[in-house]
């Protein structure tokens, strides 16, 4: 289920790449309103290198078009393209200090000298790295160097920036750091960008939208409240943030457009039309779950089995007897200090249940 960002800025129409007998990308619309952030998040292998390959020009997709700006791209190659990449590896020039290597691509194109000057500073000073103008690239830090690669990307005004994990190989909290940094450059310079990663957190606090991307194909395109409130799709679900899962099955369904359920752990509602007898998934973010009854809508039962101190909360663990997860966040922690082993009632709102087919085994 996708959504169409209006105007497009980039459209990417049906890209398909297949390897041999193996479909790598399977028809992806993508589409990319002007100054947008789009995330491409997706495990390992579900296609968003190939996807950001054939945007770059890198690999040519096996049908469709990729239109920036009004202009089919798709077959220019990747100099002729006005598109920036940045990969996990800085590949700066090595032999180049700071100032050169963000000056490349502006003389290159036989920018005048003046324009490069200013240029360099500029962006420089968006990287916070004046000082370090003159130093060989080689004498940088990682995290240093990924801010230089950036810059150089930048420098030449490209339409569309691409960024592929371009901090993975960063500790946690220089990552954190470059992200609110890259987010704050871009908005400065306004550029358009796409970036692939795999980890949820980045994504969340990143994009404008996220592709949540799964075996060659976009599942959902969202902002990213959407994407964690309302994934489209059991792996969206899944595969953002955590979640109490409970598979059951319809067994009526009522006038104001919801189902009651019979699961393992006792009979729920659920917004949401299917028959009765359809087997369901239904869904909770277990910060939107609380302990005891509450008068909540929603009540069952559950053995707990373990308890994570997180500081702010704890994430509090029950038994599943058809091994779905069910979790709960708290900050209050365990009401009346109950031990693993003991049952407990859990509830939430009928409002906050999620509810899906049931995934295919
Ligand atoms: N040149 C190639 N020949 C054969 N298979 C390929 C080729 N390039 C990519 N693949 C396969 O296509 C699939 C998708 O690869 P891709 O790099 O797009 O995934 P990804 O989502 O970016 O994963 P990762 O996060 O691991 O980089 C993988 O299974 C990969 O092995």
């Amino acid at each position: 289920m996708t959504e169409t960002a209006s105007p497009a800025f980039l459209d990417v129409r049906k890209a398909a790449k297949s390897f041999g007998p193996t479909t790598v990308l399977d028809g992806v619309d993508l589409a990319v309103a002007r100054g947008e952030f789009v995330s491409l998040l997706g495990p390992s292998g579900c296609g968003k290198t190939t996807l950001l390959r054939i945007v770059a020009g890198l690999l040519s997709s096996d049908s469709g078009a990729v239109v920036l700006d009004g202009v089919d791209i798709s077959s220019k190659p990747p100099h002729h393209r006005d598109v920036g990449v940045v990969f996990q590896s800085y590949a700066l020039f090595p032999h180049l200090t700071v100032a050169e290597n963000v000056a490349f691509g502006l003389e290159a194109r036989g920018a005048p000298k003046d324009e490069i000057r200013a240029t360099v500073a500029r962006f420089l000073n968006l990287i916070h790295m004046e000082a370090l103008a003159d130093r060989s690239v080689r004498a940088l830090s990682g995290g240093q160097q990924q801010r230089v690669a950036v810059a150089r990307a930048l420098a030449v005004k490209p339409k569309l920036m691409l960024l592929d994990e371009p901090f993975s190989a960063l500790d946690r909290k220089l990552r954190e750091t470059m992200q609110i940094e890259l987010k704050r450059l871009l908005r400065e310079v306004g550029t358009t960008a796409i970036f692939v990663t795999h980890d949820q957190d980045e994504a969340l606090m990143m994009s404008d939208r996220i592709a949540v991307m799964n075996r060659g194909r976009i599942e959902q395109l969202a902002d990213p409240a959407t994407i964690y409130k309302r994934p489209a799709t059991p792996f969206a679900l899944e595969f953002v943030g955590l979640s109490t899962r409970l598979a059951g099955t319809v067994v009526d369904s009522t006038t104001e457009g919801e189902v009651l359920i019979d699961t393992a752990h006792g009979r729920i509602r659920a917004p949401g039309r299917f028959v009765a007898g359809s087997p369901v998934l239904a869904a909770v973010r277990p910060e939107l779950m609380a302990f005891g009854e509450n008068g909540a809508e929603n009540t069952i039962r559950a053995r707990l089995s373990d308890v994570v101190f997180q500081g702010s909360r704890i994430h509090a663990h029950f038994d599943a007897p058809e091994t779905l997860p069910i979790q709960i966040e708290s900050v209050e922690g365990i009401p009346g200090g109950a031990i693993p082993g003991a049952e407990m009632a859990l509830s939430w709102r009928v409002a906050d249940t999620l509810l899906y087919p049931a995934p295919a085994p």
